[in-house]
């Protein structure tokens, strides 16, 4: 019941009074059903279907009171009355009904939103350790449970005073059996107790069944052009028949327990109805007035008391995936690396590099339990405002470098020390907001170039867009398009080419006026006109920013006032290319020689 009680919690902070209120319209909702079934009394009594004696019932007195008015009158009166309640009863249904929902939905966008922060506001590596497919289904999939969840729980809060009331009702017009139902219902609680743990350890079978089916589709529509080429689609689909055998499997085990707990409830009403009537009858020689109100009370709450069986199965079932949502915010909280409001304080300043950006005996393992370092020993010196080239064979680490220069990872041991200041994580955003970034495999959202653009600078003037439009190529490219910088450029920009969207990426990171640019193999899918004119431009840039470049393609780094070769994860040579390029054996001759450039010494001769 925990992931309840906390969800529970959850739901009185989130709604404060707005739960009492409907609670309290509840409660009333239930008096006022109630008060019509006592009405019944007085219309039992004038039809004479039975005698009513004057102590019969509670509201017995009432009938009294009506002898006085004239006969023709008493049963439009009593009926009414009757009316009148009923319409009262709905309308307050209808609100309480309304508010409700209100209420679950905020709830369930508010849980969505938190979790959502959450994650934004988590560590690089809490990401790299997972699958994005888990967050995408806890996102998607979990949150529609819980919600679904929530929802009951709101109805069942509201069948329980409901039925409290009415058993109150019960029990003043007759204790004896209304204790003797209340027993049998306790009874048959204990004994259904066993329906529920399996509708919860069913609700993990469906976490799990829906992680593995997220987790398969994103992958394989993320990869649907290999599926193609490869001819994949045969083994693609018998995946999917798989897994859909197991879900449908998992669904009939669900309805089959439904429908089991169902029928043995229906048994056990029928059994206790045939004990219910021959008891009252023979043993509390019950009045027929009291037997005829406790009757009609018991007959609309038994499929209550069903109803509590079933909305406590859906309930349990949706534990798991409350259970997943609350280890994900948990997690999520530990590794919070910001908040989103710490970001948008104005005390956040660019840092501007003076002298340098340095790590000093930096280690980093992607896993601490393995022996295997991705960086080891890394000893580096940046100077500001020059272009630093870093460059090795694939798997190098000049990548994971570059993410512990960006703090996006932290080091195991050593620091990354800027101006001779250590790189705390008070210093992080700062950094963070200094630095403009070009990955490998350029991401752009579905939206337009011009929002692309915006997206990091949302008050650029139209010339600051056009300056850096031209700096990296594509202001060419951008003016052919017929609708030009409105233009849609469809899911990750692929409308575009992959030189264009590379083009696109540096433009919005050169927009955004970084004092550190980072360019990691962004220009690879360029031709060499294009490539040679960014070149140009970024040559432009020695000076007035801090230039890190990872390139493949050795041609494009010459220029660079400092290259440092990595190898194994760790530095084997650092110095000016033409330095490094003659030195004899060495990564960058190696390196070169695979490349097919012929550097003037390369070959160790002077
Ligand atoms: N998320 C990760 N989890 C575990 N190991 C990783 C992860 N990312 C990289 N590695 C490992 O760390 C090492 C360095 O990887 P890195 O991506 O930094 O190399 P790289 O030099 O940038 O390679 P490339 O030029 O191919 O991009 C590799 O052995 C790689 O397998």
């Amino acid at each position: 019941m925990e992931p309840i009680l906390y969800f529970a919690k959850r739901l009185h902070s989130f709604t404060g009074m707005k739960l009492y209120v409907n609670l309290f319209g509840t409660v009333m909702v239930s008096l006022l059903e109630g008060i019509g079934i006592l009405l019944l009394v007085p219309m039992i009594s004038m039809s004479g279907i039975a005698g009513v004696n004057k102590e019969a019932t509670p509201l017995s007195g009432m009938i009294g009171a009506l002898q006085s008015v004239p006969k023709q009158w008493i049963l439009p009166i009593i009926l009414v009355s009757f009316v009148l309640l009923v319409i009262g009863q709905g309308l307050l249904k209808r609100s309480i009904g309304i508010q409700n929902v209100k209420i679950h939905q905020g709830f369930v966008y508010h849980l969505r939103s938190e979790t959502y922060r959450a994650l934004l506001q988590s560590k690089w590596d809490f990401f790299i350790m997972r699958r994005k497919s888990d967050f995408i289904n806890s996102l998607t999939a979990e949150i529609g449970r819980v919600s679904g969840g929530v929802s009951v729980s709101l109805q069942l809060l509201a069948s329980i005073i409901f039925t409290l009331i009415q058993i109150g009702l019960a029990f003043w017009l007759s204790p004896e059996l209304t204790l003797f139902v209340i027993v049998c219902g306790f009874a048959l609680a204990f004994l259904s107790r066993k329906f529920i743990q399996r509708s919860k350890s069913l609700g993990n079978l469906t976490l799990e069944l829906s992680k593995q089916y997220m987790g398969g589709i994103t992958d394989q529509l993320n990869g649907i052009k290999d599926i193609k080429i490869n001819m994949l689609e045969r083994s693609r689909l018998s995946w999917l028949h798989h897994m859909n055998m197991k879900m449908q499997q998992e669904h009939g085990e669900y309805f089959k327990l439904k429908a089991t707990s169902q029928f043995y409830y229906q048994v056990a009403s029928a059994l206790l109805v045939a004990a219910f009537i021959f008891l009252s009858i023979q043993m509390f020689e019950a009045k027929v007035e009291q037997l005829l109100l406790v009757i009609i009370i018991f007959s609309r709450l038994w499929p209550r008391f069903t109803g509590f069986q079933s909305s406590l199965e859906n309930i349990a079932s949706s534990i798991p995936s409350f259970n997943n949502i609350i280890k994900l915010q948990e997690d999520c909280k530990e590794a919070t690396e910001f908040s989103i409001a710490e970001q948008q304080g104005q005390n956040v300043k660019m840092i501007t590099i003076e002298k340098s950006l340095e790590c000093r005996n930096v280690y980093f393992r992607y896993n601490r339990q393995e022996s295997q370092y991705a960086l080891q020993d890394i000893n580096l010196h940046i100077p500001s405002n020059r272009m630093t080239a870093i460059v090795g064979r694939s798997g190098a680490g000049k990548s994971t470098l570059i993410d512990i220069l960006m703090g996006l990872v932290m080091p195991e041991q050593g620091q990354v020390i800027i101006d001779g200041i250590p790189l705390t994580s008070d210093r992080l955003l700062s950094l963070r907001r200094s630095i403009s970034y070009v990955p490998q495999d350029p991401f752009l959202f579905n939206e337009t170039i011009r929002e692309n653009l915006l997206m990091v600078k949302p008050h650029a003037s139209e010339k600051e867009i056009w300056e850096a439009l031209e700096f990296s190529v594509s202001a060419d490219f951008i003016r052919r398009l017929p609708q030009g910088l409105d233009t849609f450029i469809g899911d990750r920009g692929i409308r575009l080419s992959g030189g264009e969207r590379q083009r696109l990426v540096l433009a919005r990171a050169i927009l955004r006026n970084p004092s550190i640019l980072v360019l990691d193999e962004a220009t690879s899918a360029l031709d060499t006109e294009n490539e040679s004119k960014i070149q140009e431009a970024l040559e432009q840039l020695k000076g007035k920013m801090t230039i890190i470049v990872i390139a493949h393609r050795l041609s494009t780094i010459r220029n660079a006032d400092q290259v440092i070769v990595i190898d194994q994860g760790r530095i084997v040579q650092k110095g000016i290319f033409s330095q490094l390029a003659n030195e004899k054996k060495s990564m960058l001759n190696h390196l070169l020689e695979h490349q097919a450039i012929v550097w003037p010494h390369a070959s160790g001769e002077e």
